[in-house]
């Protein structure tokens, strides 16, 4: 079973994808938690579910077998002593600290159908939805104003960044932002017992446990020897290095990483809000990143030692050189007017979704970008996006591909 999991591009004929379905955590988002949470506004879940319904239905429509996080990970933890490792270590890290609700919430978990148990831990529970019996501390005696027990993980339908498949392993992403970091734990045990995982002898490339961020939305695969890596607002220069140590030192196909130092602002968090690929030599770019972009590169070094450059040719060079090509065209989002340009980016104009070489899905409210792609000679497939862009988040971040054919 070794090719259950495969990623070597960003173009590659997409095979195999894991969604999550937007579900009722989106309800539990407030206006005084909504930065903490991060969120803008708060999406409408009916038409959010739709146009996410839409989004699955494109892929399938286009060959592509599409997993969800939700049902992969009830099917992991199906058996009982791993449902009671997942709840102590969910409850754990969800800062439940006190024996009274930490005994009155795993019961309340564990009296729940698997399904069911994993929708409430994705929703989050609210004060009052559980009662302790007797209290055992002073926290549970306190009332406390905050509405929830265990919050609610409103980002898991960004799929994206929590993992990266590179190659034939698994990247399990140390999350920078506190409202994301149990987003991991559901991939963790999948990983760890999910049969299609567990039987495939998948290397981990990154542990959640590393202290150093890195998330999924950073990280490009541009061939089978070259990743881009952008060093943001969410991903830390240590943890590219342990990354890049920990491919090099495996018998891995990749060669070097190519480092984008993007501005650590939130309208540009990832890499791939603001550059993605869309076909073997085009690429879509958000033109506030251009100028200046640093671009460093790490190899292989001797003895199992990491190789450190900066590279100051330009970034159609640098990506010319990175994949033998003769040229690359950068197309940008808006088409280079500052203020399409914005606007459009906000709302993930630059965050497509190659699901073939030249085939991209994007958002359709970003209609003047998805022209100037389609006259590239790019396929564009819009989703609809009124609900869905409210998370700051578009297609490629909605996506964690599993498996992708390779590119002769
Ligand atoms: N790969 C991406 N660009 N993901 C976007 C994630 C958006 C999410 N609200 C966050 O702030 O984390």
């Amino acid at each position: 079973m070794d090719s259950f999991i495969n990623v070597t591009s960003e173009i590659g004929r997409l095979k195999k994808v894991m969604l999550h379905r937007p579900g009722r955590e989106i309800e539990n988002l407030v206006p005084e938690y909504l930065g903490r949470l991060l969120f803008d506004d708060i999406p409408y879940l009916k038409v959010a579910r739709e146009e996410h319904d839409r989004f699955a239905e494109i892929l399938r429509e286009n060959g592509v077998e599409v997993l969800y996080l939700e049902e992969l990970v009830s099917e992991a933890i199906d058996d009982e002593s791993v449902r009671k490792e997942f709840v102590e270590e969910f409850l754990r890290e969800s800062g439940i600290t006190s024996p009274g609700y930490t005994e009155a919430l795993s019961e309340y978990l564990l009296s729940m159908s698997i399904r069911d148990m994993i929708d409430a831990a994705m929703t989050g529970v609210r004060r009052g939805e559980v009662e302790i019996r007797e209290p055992t501390s002073l926290v549970d005696l306190m009332m406390d104003e905050y509405p929830f027990h265990l919050d609610p993980m409103p980002n898991l339908y960004f799929t994206r960044d929590p993992g990266s498949i590179l190659g034939n392993g698994l990247s399990l992403n140390r999350m920078r932002m506190e409202a994301r970091r149990r987003e991991t734990i559901f991939l963790k045990y999948i990983y760890n017992y999910h049969k299609l995982f567990k039987s495939s002898n998948i290397p981990l490339w990154y542990d959640r446990t590393n202290l150093f961020p890195i998330e999924g939305g950073d990280i490009l695969v541009l061939s089978d020897k070259v990743l881009a890596i952008g060093c943001s607002e969410r991903t830390s220069a240590e943890g590219i290095e342990h990354l890049a140590k920990n491919l090099f030192d495996a018998p891995t196909t990749f060669e070097r990483i190519l480092v984008f130092e993007i501005p650590k602002i939130r309208a540009f968090m990832h890499l791939d809000t603001v550059f993605t690929m869309l076909d073997y030599d085009k690429f879509a770019i958000h033109p506030g990143i251009q100028d200046p972009l640093s671009v460093y590169e790490v190899t292989r070094g001797s003895k199992g030692a990491l190789k450190f450059r900066k590279n100051t040719s330009s970034l159609e060079d640098i990506l010319k050189d990175a994949l033998n090509l003769p040229a690359v065209e950068l197309i940008k989002c808006g088409g280079g007017d500052l203020m399409i340009a914005g606007r459009e980016q906000w709302n993930d104009g630059s965050n497509t979704l190659a699901i073939a070489p030249g085939v991209v899905i994007t958002y359709e409210r970003n209609y003047i970008t998805n022209e100037i792609l389609d006259k590239k000679g790019i396929k564009v497939l819009p989703i609809p996006s009124s609900e869905l862009s409210r998370g700051r988040g578009g297609p490629r971040c909605m996506s964690m591909p599993i498996e992708r054919d390779s590119l002769t």
